[in-house]
This record gives C-alpha cells, sequence and structure tokens, in this order.
C-alpha cells in the first residue's frame, strides 16, 4: 500500500522547501519509494478530522493503512527502518546515523527555529533586534562545532544517512539570516544536499504545488 502524506495547501514560503514534508519527500525519493499527498488548509489543519491524525494540528503526517504517524523526524525514521538507502546496515554506523537525526532536531534545530520565531512574531518588539543577536550567537555556537566536526568530510558519518538528510533540512532554515554564509564547510555541505538527485525531485514536487506548474 502506498503511503499517504500530508503538506499544506499553500506553504507560506511559496515553495522554497522549508515546510517539513521536504524532508520526508525526499525520504521517500531517497529509498525509491512512492508516496501519495493530502493537502491541507490552515484551517482543515485544526479540524477534528486533521487532529485524529495530527494532535497538534500540523503538516507532514504519514498514513498508510492502519499506521499514522507525526513528527517529521519519526517519519523520516520509519521510511529509513523499512527501506534500504537511508541508514547503514553495520549495527554501529546505523547507530550513529540515528545519532545525527536527533542531534538535528534536538541540538542544531532549536536556536535555529528560535531565530524564525523571533524574526515571525517578535519583531516588532523593541527587544528583538537585541534578541537576534543572542539567538545568532547561540546558533553560531552550535554551527562551530558541527562545522569542527564535519571538517571536509562530505557527510557526517561516512555514507550519506538520515542524520545528514535531517542536518540539512535544518540548515536549510538558516538560509535567509546568511549565517551559513560564514561556515563555508558547511554551506558546500548543504550545497551537497540540495544537489542530489532525490533532494531535487523532492523540491520540484512541493514547489508545483505551490506554484500549479507541473514537476518536471
Ligand atoms: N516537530 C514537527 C513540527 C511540524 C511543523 O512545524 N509543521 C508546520 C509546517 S512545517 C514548518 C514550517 C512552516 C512554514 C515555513 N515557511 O517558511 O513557510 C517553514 C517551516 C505546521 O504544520 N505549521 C502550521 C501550524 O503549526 O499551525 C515536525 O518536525 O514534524
Amino acid at each position: 500500500m502506498t503511503p499517504t502524506i500530508t503538506a499544506f495547501e499553500r506553504s507560506p514560503d511559496g515553495g522554497q522547501g522549508l515546510a517539513r514534508d521536504t524532508r520526508v519527500r525526499w525520504a521517500f525519493e531517497e529509498v525509491g519509494q512512492p508516496y501519495n499527498v493530502r493537502l491541507v488548509s490552515f484551517a482543515a489543519m485544526k479540524e477534528p478530522a486533521h487532529k485524529a491524525v495530527h494532535p497538534f494540528g500540523q503538516i507532514p503526517t504519514y498514513e498508510e493503512g492502519d499506521l499514522v504517524l507525526f513528527e517529521s523526524g519519526a517519519i523520516v525514521f520509519h521510511i529509513a527502518e523499512r527501506h534500504e538507502g537511508l541508514l547503514p546496515t553495520e549495527a554501529n554506523a546505523r547507530a550513529r546515523a540515528i545519532t545525527w537525526m536527533f542531534a538535528a532536531l534536538n541540538t542544531v534545530e532549536p536556536p535555529i527555529l528560535d531565530r524564525a520565531t523571533t524574526w515571525i512574531s517578535e519583531r516588532k518588539e523593541p527587544w528583538c533586534e537585541q534578541r537576534l543577536r543572542l539567538v545568532d550567537d547561540r546558533i553560531r555556537s552550535r554551527l562551530d562545532d558541527l562545522s569542527a566536526r564535519l571538517g571536509n568530510a562530505d557527510w557526517l558519518d561516512g555514507e550519506f544517512s538520515a542524520g545528514d538528510l535531517m542536518m540539512v533540512s535544518v540548515l536549510i532554515r538558516l538560509r535567509s539570516s546568511r549565517i551559513l554564509d560564514e561556515y563555508p564547510n558547511l554551506s558546500a555541505y548543504v550545497a551537497r544536499g540540495e544537489g542530489r538527485p532525490a533532494y531535487k525531485r523532492a523540491f520540484a514536487a512541493q514547489l508545483a504545488i505551490n506554484t500549479g506548474a507541473p514537476p518536471a
């Protein structure tokens, strides 16, 4: 049975890939599996029918038969567990790749999300500029360490994995802030991820929804 994910009927970014269905699409493309998409409006997301599949009224969700999942990280992990191509088969390498998934979501993404929230919800506040400086320094603290760990490697731990998929997806959110430009190896890392054919197919699919153009 082909799984169905949910995505924005119209994403606030106009289809620049920042909404979290993009990382799930990317995972499906990396493992070569088909998926269906159910588009939801902002209003529908908060209705009982959607909250029955996503308790917080968000996207993405994953439905396959009687299995219903939410949380983009959990969905990517589920896809990676069931299909080859995103997690190593060797047990220790697999565990390390999963560690990088958690690091992306739990350690690197929080200050990046904090910045986005500050910029979206608090930019008219008199203290916003000061707060952005504090948040940017917290982001730099994480990127200093991530950049040092990555060094000149292509991926975080050997072959490309779901850990890299999540980390690149998290770092893409920084683009508008220009902070990533301060880290040439991380900029190149993100570009490497975006250069993957699977990412390009995932990006094109969500862009097509937002622009109405058929995917290439
Ligand atoms: N932890 C959850 C977070 C899910 C989440 O934040 N979903 C967002 C869309 S992806 C986050 C997102 C949305 C839009 C942009 N953008 O730039 O346009 C970027 C990221 C959502 O449904 N928001 C509506 C709501 O909460 O009511 C996960 O990883 O799945």
